[in-house]
C-alpha cells in the first residue's frame, strides 16, 4: 500500500475517509477515542499544506437524513483536538459540501455531514454506489483511506472512491494492519478470542473461520444468548438472532470436532428492563426467566472467563460482556478487561465500544498490547478475508 509519504499533497484537496463513529449521548460525545486516533493523519496533511476534506459515517441512519446522527458535534471535537477550526458541511455532496471545500485554504480542514445520510454510500447496487462515489470523488484530487474501523464495508467512500482518485493509506490504517498481521502469522498459543457486544448478526459470520484458528473462544455480551438458545435454553427477552440458530448449532458441533474450547456464560445478570437502574438478579444461564433480559455475564462466568484467559499467550477481544454503559451491568466487561491487563500475553482489544469501555472503566490503556479502533474490521481481518477498504488501497 502507498502511504502518505507517496502523495504530494501540498496545495491539493485531499479526501480523508476516517472512522469517526463515536458513541453519543444526545449531542455529547461519550468517548472521543476514534476522533483522537484520526488526528495524526489529518495533522500530517495539514502540516504538509493540503486542503483536507474529512468524510465519515456515524451510526446507521440507513440512507436518510436524521439529525440524531449528525457529525456536527464531531466537527467541534475534531477542531478542539487539532487546535484549529474545522468547517462543517451541512450535507455530503450537495451545495454546502461544494462551497465548503471550495473555500478551503492550504492547511485548513472541513468535515462533511454523515456519509450514511446518502443512500448511495451503502448501496449493494454497484451503479448506485458508483454514482455517489463519483460525486464524492469530485470534491477532491487525492484520497487517503484512514478509517480502519470501516475497511470491512464495501461502501462507496471506502471501496469505490479510491478507484477514482490517486490514493494512499493513512497512518492509522498502516499501524492497525501492522499489529493485526502479527495475530494472523503464527500467534503464540494458547490463542484465545473473546467475543461479545451487540452486532450479533454481523459478527456471527466470523466464527466459522475463527474456529479454524483459535484454541479457545469465549462468548459473552449480547452474542451469548443465541448460543444458549441454540443449546435449547430459555433466554427470555435477551438479545437474540433467531434466524441464525442453525448456523450457531453448526458452530457448536464444529468446535467440539476441532477440539476448540467454546466457552459460554454459566450465569448472567437478568434484568426486568433495559435501564441503568433495572431490577436484576443473578440467574443460571440455563434458566433465564421468560420476562427478563440478560444484560451482563454473572460472577461465576467472570471467574470462568478469567481462568480461561490466565494461561493465554495471545488474546483478541471484541465486544463488551454486558451493557457497560450502565454501571450495574459493567462488571463482566471489567472482569475480562482486568484479566487482560493482568496477563503477559499479546493482548489486542478492538472495537469502538470495547475501547470506549476500557477508558470508561478507567483501566490503564498501556495494560493492553494494542487497542484497535476496529471491531468488526479487526475480526474480519483476523479471519484472513480480503477487506474491501484495504484491497482498494493496494497498488
Ligand atoms: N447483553 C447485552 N444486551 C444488549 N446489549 C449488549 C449486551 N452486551 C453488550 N451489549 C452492547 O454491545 C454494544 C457494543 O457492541 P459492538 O458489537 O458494537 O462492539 P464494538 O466494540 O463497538 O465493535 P464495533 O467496532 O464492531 O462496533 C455496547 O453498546 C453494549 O451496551
Ligand atoms: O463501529 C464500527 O465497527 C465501525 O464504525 C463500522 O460501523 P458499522 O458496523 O455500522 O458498519
Amino acid at each position: 500500500m502507498r502511504t502518505l509519504d507517496d502523495l504530494d499533497v501540498k496545495g491539493r484537496r485531499v479526501l480523508v475517509r476516517a472512522d469517526l463513529n463515536v458513541p453519543l449521548d444526545g449531542e455529547t460525545i461519550t468517548d472521543d477515542g476514534r476522533i483522537r486516533a484520526s488526528v495524526p493523519t489529518i495533522k500530517t496533511l495539514v502540516d504538509r499544506g493540503a486542503q483536507v476534506v474529512v468524510c465519515a459515517h456515524l451510526g446507521r441512519p440507513k440512507g436518510k437524513v436524521d439529525q440524531k446522527y449528525s457529525l456536527k458535534p464531531v466537527a467541534v471535537r475534531l477542531g478542539e483536538l487539532l487546535g484549529q477550526d474545522v468547517a462543517f458541511a451541512a450535507d455530503v455532496v450537495g451545495d454546502s459540501a461544494r462551497s465548503t471545500v471550495e473555500s478551503l485554504q492550504e492547511g485548513q480542514v472541513a468535515l462533511l455531514e454523515n456519509l450514511r445520510f446518502e443512500p448511495g454510500e451503502e448501496s449493494k447496487d454497484d451503479a448506485v454506489r458508483g454514482e455517489f462515489a463519483r460525486k464524492l470523488a469530485g470534491l477532491a484530487e487525492l484520497y487517503v483511506g484512514d478509517g480502519f474501523g470501516a475497511v470491512h464495508r464495501k461502501h462507496a467512500s471506502v471501496y469505490d472512491v479510491p478507484e477514482l482518485l490517486p490514493h494512499a493509506a493513512g497512518g492509522l490504517v498502516v499501524a492497525e494492519v501492522d499489529v493485526l498481521r502479527k495475530l494472523t502469522k503464527s500467534p503464540e498459543r494458547p490463542y484465545v478470542v473473546v467475543l461479545g457486544g451487540a452486532k450479533v448478526s454481523d459478527k456471527l459470520g466470523v466464527i466459522a473461520n475463527l474456529l479454524t484458528k483459535v484454541d479457545r473462544l469465549l462468548i459473552g455480551g449480547g452474542m451469548a444468548y443465541t448460543f444458549l438458545k441454540a443449546q435449547g435454553h430459555e433466554v427470555g427477552r435477551s438479545l437474540l438472532q433467531d434466524d441464525q440458530l442453525d448456523q450457531v448449532r453448526g458452530f457448536l458441533n464444529e468446535a467440539a470436532q476441532r477440539g476448540v474450547d467454546l466457552v459460554l456464560p454459566v450465569d448472567v445478570l437478568a434484568a426486568v428492563t433495559f435501564a441503568s437502574d433495572a431490577e436484576h438478579d443473578v440467574v443460571d444461564a440455563t434458566a433465564i426467566p421468560a420476562d427478563r433480559e440478560g444484560l451482563d455475564i454473572g460472577p461465576k462466568t467472570r471467574e470462568l472467563f478469567a481462568s480461561k484467559l490466565a494461561d493465554a499467550r495471545t488474546v483478541f477481544w471484541n465486544g463488551p460482556m454486558g451493557v457497560f454503559e450502565f454501571d450495574a451491568f459493567s462488571g463482566g466487561t471489567r472482569a475480562v478487561a482486568e484479566a487482560l491487563v493482568a496477563s503477559d500475553a499479546f493482548t489486542v482489544v478492538g472495537g469502538g465500544d470495547s475501547a470506549a469501555a476500557v477508558r470508561r472503566l478507567e483501566l490503564p490503556e498501556d495494560g493492553f498490547s494494542h487497542i484497535s479502533t476496529g471491531g468488526g474490521a479487526s475480526l474480519e481481518y483476523l479471519e484472513g478475508k480480503a477487506l474491501p477498504g484495504l484491497a482498494a488501497l493496494e497498488d
